[in-house]
């Protein structure tokens, strides 16, 4: 029987609840809160959400979690940041200076616009999921530019929404305010489950 992973979610400010409750959905998964190291240190894999970049970057540095969370992912621990916490991964944040700085990804805070710019649609993303999914946008980062090693998995009327690089995926929108489980799955399966498997 396959043994449960711990899932962390990034639980600073944001769309925590909404990402520990989808997580509590899929079989042999416990949600993990991360705000400490120990539980940090805990987790098979975990999720930076969406919320303000700026404030979940400060609170990182003020719970003492910000190296220790980039070394973690720096070592190979599957990561996923929706929206704020693209941002939070991203190498270069077009006007500003980066956070993490871990993936080869230029991205531009607020690119849709304001929060009444908000929007949603739906999309076949065959690297993620063979159904179709609802991709809701909240003052969503898209990504202007991708290193080499980057593979791009969705783009929308020529922006990039969705990539992944090695052990870091990525994502503009939120698949945590749908009822589709296609997106976590995926991070599930094929980065966290693929990560332990070679253990
Ligand atoms: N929904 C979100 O995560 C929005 C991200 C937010 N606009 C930021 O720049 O951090």
């Amino acid at each position: 029987m396959a043994k449960d992973l711990q899932v962390g979610v990034l639980s600073l400010q944001g769309s925590v609840e909404e990402h520990r409750s989808m997580l509590g959905k899929i079989k042999n998964v416990k949600p993990i809160e991360v705000k400490s190291l120990t539980a940090l240190e805990s987790v098979n894999g975990i999720i930076l959400p969406g919320g303000e970049s700026t404030t979940i970057s400060k609170l990182l540095i003020e719970f003492g979690l910000f190296e220790p969370l980039k070394q973690r992912i720096k070592q190979g621990l599957p990561v996923w940041g929706t929206c704020a916490g693209m941002i939070l991964l991203a190498k270069d944040v077009i006007g500003e200076n980066p956070h993490l700085g871990l993936m080869d990804i230029t991205v531009r805070r607020n690119a849709y616009g304001r929060q009444i710019n908000s929007f949603t649609v739906s999309e076949n993303i065959p690297a993620l999921s063979e159904q179709r999914i609802e991709l809701p946008f909240i003052r969503a980062p898209w990504i202007e530019n991708v290193g080499k090693d980057v593979e791009v998995l969705c783009s929308l009327n020529k922006h990039i929404v969705a990539a992944k690089e090695r052990n870091m995926l990525v994502t503009s929108f939120h698949p945590e305010l749908t009822d589709c489980l296609a997106v976590h799955q995926y991070f599930i399966e094929k980065m966290i489950r693929a990560v332990e498997n070679n253990k």
